[in-house]
């Protein structure tokens, strides 16, 4: 199945880009999102987790706590390394479970990761997106969304590769600035993923 990989950094808007693309019928796996689930159900994981960064990186009820976990590894690039290692190879798993189970029927899949360059799951993809938006835009769009302060954006901004460094891997763009149309762009973009996925298609047969 033909699959295209979609990222942006933080605030970006690449959730808001997925769903546009969910309206149009194609399913879209969150990475970020499952990795926060597998984070609580995988007992491998849970397990390696505490060991790494204590008993209080969950909470009684097994929630996870994002800001212990997010206060040590924002702060200490080993600790960062340490937590992708674990997480990452199980969203890689996750992610072939997933398209294992979609519908031969929908003409491609989609892949929303924050951290799509940056963990190498982009080189499993036949497209790649990168959303961007101006650096204040998303400074003010996450701490809206999440009532955090603007160090702490900074602080997960700072991880992540730049736009610049993105742009080098990147096939496609959509550009969230608030004044070109989203949806308009989402729409050029499908109708070209529809025609490299048929011409991937074609060739495999
Ligand atoms: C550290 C955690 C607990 C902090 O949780 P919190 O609710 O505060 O933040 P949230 O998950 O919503 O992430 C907010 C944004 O931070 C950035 N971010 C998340 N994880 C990472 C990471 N490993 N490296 C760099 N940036 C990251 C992304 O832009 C993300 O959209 C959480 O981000 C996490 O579990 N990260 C590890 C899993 C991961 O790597 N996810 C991303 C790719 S699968
Ligand atoms: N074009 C837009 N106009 C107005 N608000 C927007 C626009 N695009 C995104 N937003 C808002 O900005 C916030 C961030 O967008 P979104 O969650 O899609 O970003 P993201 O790239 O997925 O962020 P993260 O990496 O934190 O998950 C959301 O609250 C969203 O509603």
């Amino acid at each position: 199945m033909y699959k295209v990989g979609i990222t942006g950094g933080i605030g970006s808007g690449k959730t808001t880009a997925c769903k546009v693309f969910e309206i149009l019928g194609i399913p879209v796996f969150y990475a970020d999102a499952v990795a926060k689930e597998i984070m609580c159900k995988d007992v491998l994981l849970v397990a390696g987790i505490k060991s790494a960064f204590g008993e209080e990186s969950y909470f009684a009820d097994g929630k996870l706590n994002n800001k212990h976990i997010a206060g040590i590894v924002f702060n200490n690039e080993e600790a960062l390394a340490k937590l992708n290692a674990l997480v990452h190879p199980a969203v890689f798993r996750a992610f072939d479970a997933w398209e294992e189970t979609t519908p031969k029927t929908v003409p491609y899949t989609l892949k929303e990761a924050a951290l799509l360059f940056e963990s190498g799951s982009y080189k499993m993809c036949d497209a790649t997106v990168l959303v961007t938006a101006p650096y204040e835009m998303k400074l003010k769009r996450v701490m809206q969304r999440d009532s955090v302060s603007a160090e702490q954006v900074k602080a997960r901004m700072d991880k992540q590769f730049s736009d610049e460094e993105k742009s080098k891997l990147a096939g496609h763009f959509i550009v969230n600035d608030e004044q070109q149309s989203i949806i308009g762009q989402v729409l050029t973009l499908h109708q070209q993923f529809l025609k490299a996925a048929e011409a991937l298609k074609l060739a495999n047969v």
